[in-house]
């Protein structure tokens, strides 16, 4: 398959285009490096670099490349700046697919996977999450990947454009390769900045709250390797070329850690210290997210390996260590 893969910049996109290549498959890029990284962009990968929302460019893409689908990563994805900063994230995310599917539309690309998020659930005392559950989001970060959903469900029922849209839970590990790996800047999510600390660059992690209703009052998550969330990916894009129906699956690995428990396993798994202090709630953050991925395993045949921690982490840290100061240092 040729897939065009919009956000191969950018942290899971790289390893979603790394993983394609991999596999025989053709990866071309577009990514407009707003918070990804040249240095990521695989070296097989065909690269344009540009705006998704850029019609006129977009279509010069899909004139050149004559793509078989679309894995769609590339957003906005920070919650809280999507609450100080609505229309950011709706020009960016509905606005950057309401583009992508007019491409799809005019070139006769049927197919696309989607990056949507656990954060479409909103806040809720279900666990674990299953797909069939009502959607409240939280933010307008979540509610423009619901949105996006949405968008993509009219456009197949109109012009036949099949979606798979893969809700992740907390994605977190990297290649093992060690070469390529998350680096977001501002870093907000808690594996890299468990893992800074590690290195001595935070002189400690701070604990967003340990008074929530969980056994040791800190929230837990559902952490899933970024390597078995793109292998759901390629599955995702073998269904969809196979003649599947349009679908939604989370992606988690069914197994919940609290903060406090992520950082005893980056402890061990790194033999540091990584230094931790208590501090207030962070806004909008729900005590317990698990999800159920038994219909991704049922329907995709989906089969996660890498679900143990010192795993994940482990593999963080390989790519931590390599680039400690990230890509553009
Ligand atoms: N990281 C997570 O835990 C997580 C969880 C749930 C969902 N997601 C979703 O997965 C996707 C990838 O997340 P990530 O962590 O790799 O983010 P990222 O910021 O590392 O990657 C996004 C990439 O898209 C590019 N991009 C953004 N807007 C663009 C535009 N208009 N035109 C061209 N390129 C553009 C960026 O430059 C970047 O390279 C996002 O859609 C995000 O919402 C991520
Ligand atoms: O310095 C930190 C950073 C995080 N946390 C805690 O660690 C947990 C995980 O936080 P992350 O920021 O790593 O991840 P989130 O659960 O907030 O968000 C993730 O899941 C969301 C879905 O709920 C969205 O998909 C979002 O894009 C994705 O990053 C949270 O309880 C958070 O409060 C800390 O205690 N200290």
């Amino acid at each position: 398959m040729k897939v065009l893969v919009t956000g191969g910049a950018g942290y899971i996109g790289s390893h979603a285009a790394a993983m394609l290549l991999e596999k025989g498959h053709q990866a071309v890029i577009v990514d407009n490096i707003l918070t990804g990284h040249l240095d990521a962009v695989n070296k097989n990968a065909v690269f344009y670099e540009g705006d998704l929302r850029d019609a006129a460019f977009l279509d010069d893409v899909f004139a050149k490349e004559k793509v078989d689908a679309i894995v769609h990563f590339a957003a906005s994805s920070l919650v809280g700046e999507s609450v100080e900063d609505p229309l950011k994230y709706f020009g960016n995310n509905v606005y950057g697919m309401q583009v992508l599917l007019e491409a799809m539309h005019k070139h006769e690309v049927k197919r696309i996977v989607f990056s949507s998020t656990a954060a479409t659930y909103g806040d809720t005392n279900v666990v674990p999450l299953t797909e069939d559950l009502d959607t409240n989001p939280e933010s307008p970060y979540g509610e423009s990947k619901l949105m996006m959903e949405k968008m993509m469900k009219w456009c197949d029922q109109a012009y036949g454009i099949k979606f798979v849209s893969l809700r992740y839970f907390n994605v977190g590990g990297a290649h093992p390769d060690g070469q390529i790996g998350e680096d977001h800047q501002p870093e907000t999510h808690l594996i890299p900045i468990i893992l800074q600390t590690a290195l001595g660059q935070r002189d400690h992690i701070s604990i967003f709250g340990e008074d929530y209703p969980t056994e040791d009052g800190t929230c837990i998550r559902d952490y899933i390797h970024v390597m078995d969330l793109i292998d759901a990916h390629v599955l995702a894009l073998e269904y969809l070329e196979k003649g599947g129906q349009s679908d939604i699956f989370n992606l988690g690995s069914s197994q919940g850690f609290s903060v406090k428990e992520m950082i005893d396993v980056a402890r061990e798994v790194t033999g540091k210290e990584i230094p931790a202090q208590v501090g207030p709630r962070r806004a909008g953050d729900p005590a317990v997210l698990i999800a159920s991925s038994a219909k991704a395993k049922d329907v995709l045949g989906w089969n996660p390996t890498r679900t143990d921690m010192k795993d994940i982490i482990g593999d963080a840290w390989r790519w931590h260590q390599n680039r400690p100061n990230g890509y553009d240092a």
